[in-house]
């Protein structure tokens, strides 16, 4: 394809791993970071796409930074951020269209381990938007033989598809760190899935989107890995570390730790029922332990699987 100008957001361990696919595709790619010398203004300048990989905390501040600078009107973002905002329980994606009403946002989400990236295995990942000539342009970016990039019209249910699994990875450290063995792993992970599509649907996500690659890909990916920082967030407080010493010592972001606390608080404003999701808010909070968190979740009261 014809060489696109790509200006990334964000020199992590992600916004580095998809600046290295971009440029292996042979575009012209230009990095931000606060800490580096380029000025955002510089980075932006010719932007065909805009990536965001930022982390959560940091999204609305840089959109609005984004926003003061000048933006050409065929410029397409696309996020890669998997969290929600605390003040407004945004998604990414919708802060993005919210500070360009008038641009294509794609959102970038997947089964997708930046180390395992950055060692060139294979992997795929989903590009949604509702404007579908902007995600066939994020596919061809970013397509390659070692990356295989699958379109999707439902933006919504592929970023929380990303978002929401992290608080179910954080539960699946604590299984696989309390050596609660495969039977209990594969219970959480599917219930865990079924209170995403339960707050999902309410989002407006549709059910389908979250049985593929963002949606269970992710879960599978992220619940069944030590490369996963929110796994480790888990795995090492059943291993009795408190979360402060965790997070002083985590390689980058676990997402899951804020997004916990927004889903809680939403899910009790609309009545939905996450008990995974609880338990993991009362552990992070440490208002349970790991297996007072277990033994909650198995004497909760007796029910149908499904309420058909
Ligand atoms: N790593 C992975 O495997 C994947 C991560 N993601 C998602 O991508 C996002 C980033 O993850 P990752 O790269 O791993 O995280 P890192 O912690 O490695 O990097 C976060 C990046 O965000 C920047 N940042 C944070 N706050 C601000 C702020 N207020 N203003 C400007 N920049 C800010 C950091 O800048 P600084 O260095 O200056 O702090 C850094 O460049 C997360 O939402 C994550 O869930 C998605 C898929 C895979
Ligand atoms: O989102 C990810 C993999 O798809 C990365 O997971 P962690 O943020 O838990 O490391």
């Amino acid at each position: 394809m014809q060489k696109t100008t790509i200006a990334i957001l964000g020199a992590g361990a992600w916004g580095a791993s998809l600046a290295n696919l971009a440029t292996a595709n042979g575009h012209i790619v230009r990095v931000w970071s606060r800490q580096g010398s380029a000025t955002l203004k510089a980075v932006l300048q010719d932007a065909q796409i805009v990536v965001s990989a930022i982390s959560m905390k940091g999204v609305r501040d840089v959109a609005s930074q984004v926003q003061s600078l000048p933006i050409s009107p065929e410029t397409t973002f696309v996020t890669a951020t998997k969290g929600l905002d605390p003040q407004t329980t945004r998604t990414p994606s919708q802060i993005w269209q919210t500070a360009f009403p008038n641009h294509a946002v794609v959102v970038l989400s997947g089964p997708n381990l930046s180390q395992e990236i950055q060692q060139s295995l294979p992997a795929a990942t989903v590009v949604a938007s509702s404007i579908t000539t902007a995600a066939e342009l994020a596919q061809l970016v970013f397509s390659s033989p070692r990356f295989r990039v699958y379109t999707n019209p439902d933006p919504v249910g592929v970023e929380l598809g990303g978002t929401l699994k992290n608080v179910i990875a954080i539960a699946a450290g604590v299984c696989d760190g309390l050596q609660l063995g495969t039977n209990a792993k594969a219970a959480l992970v599917t219930r865990g899935l079924t209170e995403i599509i339960r707050i999902g649907n309410f989002w407006g996500a549709k059910t389908e989107t979250f049985y593929g690659l963002s949606g269970l890909g992710d879960l599978l990916a992220t619940c069944n890995s030590s490369l996963s920082r929110n796994y480790q967030v888990g795995y090492q407080m059943a291993g009795g570390k408190t979360l402060t010493d965790i997070l002083a010592n985590l390689p980058g972001t676990a997402e899951g730790v804020n997004t916990c606390e927004v889903l809680v608080r939403l899910a009790k404003q609309q009545n939905i029922t996450m008990p995974i999701t609880e338990q993991v808010y009362r552990l992070l909070q440490s208002e349970v332990t790991p297996r007072q968190a277990l033994d909650e979740l198995m004497v909760r009261d007796i029910k149908p699987e499904y309420n058909y």
